[in-house]
C-alpha cells in the first residue's frame, strides 16, 4: 500500500439512520462510535471492506435517471461472525457537507485500489448437477449481489456434463480472467484444479505422465463456494460450508497455497486430488453410493451403513516415502507458520519403508478432511500446503471397532488416530499395491477403478483464495471416549 494512502487520517461526524456516530480512519483501520452514550465502539481493518459506494437520491419517478446523492455513502464490508462464518454488513454514512463524503470516499476508494490481488473478472463454473442440485440458486442468493457490490464482473459457465469444466479449462483462451470459482462439490473443484494444471501442462510442454516431471503451477487462483454433498475441501480452507463467506473469500482476493496429489498407474497420471485418496470401506461407499443419488447426501449413510456391516477387509502392501512418519500435533490455520516456511523450501532427504496387512481402509490424506458430518476429519494434523499427506491405515477388525472408528469421526471429541488398530504416517509419496480381493480408490468422491497406484504430493500447486480456516474454529465434544 503506498504511503501517502495509509498515513491518511481522517476524523468526522456522521448521521447514521437515526444515532449520530464519530469515525475515524486511522492506521489501516476505521473506528466508531456513538456520540451520545451508550457507547458501541466498532473497529474495522480495511482489508474487510469490499466497497465504497456513493449513494443515490431516491427518484420521484420510476422512469428518473439515478443521481448521486453528494451528502451521503456507503460503507459495505466484511465482519467475522461465529463458528468461522464471514457476514456481509454495511454502514450508511450522512453528512451535510459533501465535501466530508467525498472526501472519505475517495480515500477509502484509494485504499481498496491498493488491494491489486482482488479479482475483477471471475469465470464461475456452476455445477447444477452436484449436492441438492441448487448450485445455481445458491449462486443467485449468495453470490450475485455480493459480486456486484464488489465489482468483479462475474462470467457464468454452467455445466451440462462431467468433465466438461476440466475440457474447458485445458482448451480455451483464459485471458480475460484474472480468477476462476466454481459453486459445486469436491469433483467440481477437482475438475477446475485437474483441468488448470493439465492447460498449464500443454502450455509448457509438460509430460504429466512422468512423475519425476515438477508439475507447473497454474497461474489463476481459484475460488470455491459449497454447492456439493459433502464440500470437504471448502470446509478445510475457510472452516465453514457456509456460501456467503466463501464468496467474501473470493472477494477479498487473498489466496493460500493448497499441495495437490498426482496419481499414477503403470502407464500414466490418472487424475491429481486435493482432499482424500480412499482404499477399501470409503472406496466402496463411493462406488456404491453413486447409484444412489437420487437420495441426496443420505446416500452416503445409506451406503456406508450397508459397507460397515460387510466388513470387508482388502490385503495390500504400501510403500512409504518419507522423511520421517511422525505425526505431529500442530493444526493447520490460518497463517499457519508450517505451511508458510514450506513455500520457501519442500525438498527433504526422504527414505522408503513398507507396511503390508489387512486393511478396512487405506487413506491418503492431503488436508484433515474435516467436514460438517466429521467435524475434525481423518487426518485432523494434515496441513494444507505443508507438501505431505497423511496416510492412515485401519487395520481389518471387528465390525465394534469399526463402529468405534465411525463414531470417532462423525463426533468432534476424539480423534481416531489413538484408536489401537489405525497407524497414521506422514508421506511425500506412496505405492499400493493390492492383494488377492480388489477393492476401488475414492478420489475426492470420485470411484478410480485402477487399483496399483503411486501418489505424489505436489507441494501448494494450486492458490486457493482464502484467508484460512480461523483458529477459534469451536470443536464439539462427544459425549464418550468411544
Ligand atoms: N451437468 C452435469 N451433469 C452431470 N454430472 C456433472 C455435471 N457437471 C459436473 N458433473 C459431475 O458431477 C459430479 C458430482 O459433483 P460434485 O462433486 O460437485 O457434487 P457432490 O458429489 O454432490 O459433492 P461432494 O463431492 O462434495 O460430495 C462430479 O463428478 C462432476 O464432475
Amino acid at each position: 500500500m503506498s504511503g501517502d494512502i495509509q498515513n491518511a487520517v481522517l476524523l468526522s461526524t456522521f448521521q447514521n439512520g437515526k444515532k449520530k456516530i464519530r469515525i475515524i480512519l486511522h492506521q489501516g483501520s476505521i473506528v466508531w462510535d456513538n456520540v451520545k452514550p451508550p457507547s458501541e465502539q466498532n473497529s474495522l481493518p480495511i482489508e474487510n471492506i469490499i466497497a465504497v459506494q456513493n449513494s443515490y437520491l431516491r427518484g420521484t419517478h420510476p422512469s428518473d435517471e439515478k443521481q448521486f446523492d453528494l451528502n451521503a455513502f456507503t460503507i459495505h464490508y466484511a465482519e467475522r461472525g461465529k463458528q468461522a462464518k464471514w457476514l456481509y454488513k454495511s454502514l450508511k454514512l450522512k453528512h451535510s457537507d459533501p465535501l466530508q463524503v467525498a472526501s472519505w470516499v475517495k480515500t477509502l476508494q484509494n485504499h481498496l485500489k491498493c488491494f491489486k490481488k482482488r479479482p475483477k473478472h471471475l469465470l464461475l463454473f456452476v455445477n447444477p448437477f452436484g449436492g441438492k442440485r441448487n448450485a445455481m440458486q445458491i449462486y443467485e442468493k449468495y453470490g450475485k449481489d455480493l459480486f456486484r457490490i464488489a465489482g468483479v464482473d462475474v462470467t457464468l459457465n454452467v455445466s451440462q456434463r462431467k468433465d466438461q469444466i476440466k475440457d474447458f479449462l485445458i482448451s480455451h483462451c483464459l485471458d480475460m480472467f484474472d480468477s476462476i470459482a466454481c459453486v459445486g462439490g469436491d469433483g467440481t473443484v477437482s475438475e477446475i484444479f485437474n483441468g488448470l494444471v493439465l492447460r498449464e501442462c500443454k502450455l509448457r510442454g509438460v509430460d504429466p505422465d512422468d512423475i519425476n516431471e515438477n508439475l507447473p503451477k497454474p497461474r489463476i487462483p481459484v475460488g470455491i463456494i459449497p454447492g456439493g454433498s459433502t464440500d470437504t475441501i471448502a470446509y478445510c480452507l475457510h472452516g465453514t460450508t457456509d456460501p456467503t463467506t466463501a464468496v467474501l473469500q473470493i472477494i477479498f482476493g487473498d489466496s493460500l497455497g493448497l499441495d495437490l496429489v498426482s496419481v499414477y498407474d503403470e502407464h500414466s497420471l490418472l487424475r491429481l486430488y486435493a482432499s482424500v485418496l480412499s482404499y477399501g470401506y470409503l472406496g466402496d461407499v463411493a462406488y456404491h453410493s453413486d447409484q444412489y443419488r437420487w437420495m441426496g447426501p443420505h446416500r452416503y449413510d445409506y451406503s456406508g451403513f450397508k459397507k460397515l456391516v460387510m466388513n470387508k477387509g482388502y490385503q495390500g502392501e504400501i510403500a512409504i516415502h518419507s522423511e520421517s512418519t511422525k505425526v505431529e500435533e500442530i493444526l493447520c490455520r490460518e497463517n499457519c507458520n508450517r505451511c508458510e516456511s514450506c513455500k520457501k523450501t519442500c525438498d527433504v532427504d526422504c527414505k522408503w519403508h513398507t507396511v503390508s496387512g489387512k486393511f478396512f481402509m487405506v487413506s491418503g490424506a492431503n488436508i484433515s478432511c474435516a467436514c460438517s458430518r466429521s467435524p475434525k476429519g481423518i487426518a485432523p494434523y494434515s496441513h494444507l500446503g505443508d507438501g505431505m499427506l497423511h496416510l492412515v491405515l485401519v487395520k481389518h477388525t471387528s465390525v465394534f471397532n469399526n463402529i468405534r472408528l465411525l463414531l470417532r469421526l462423525s463426533s468432534g471429541g476424539s480423534t481416531i488416530e489413538d484408536l489401537p488398530f489405525v497407524q497414521t504416517y506422514t508421506a511425500r509419496e506412496f505405492c499400493f499395491r493390492a492383494v488377492n480381493a480388489k477393492s476401488k480408490w475414492n478420489c475426492d468422491g470420485e470411484v478410480q477403478q485402477q487399483t496399483n497406484i503411486r501418489a505424489k504430493v505436489r507441494c501448494q500447486l494450486l492458490s486457493v483464495l482464502s484467508r484460512g480456516c480461523p483458529l477459534d474454529t469451536p470443536k464439539k465434544s462427544t459425549c464418550c471416549g468411544f
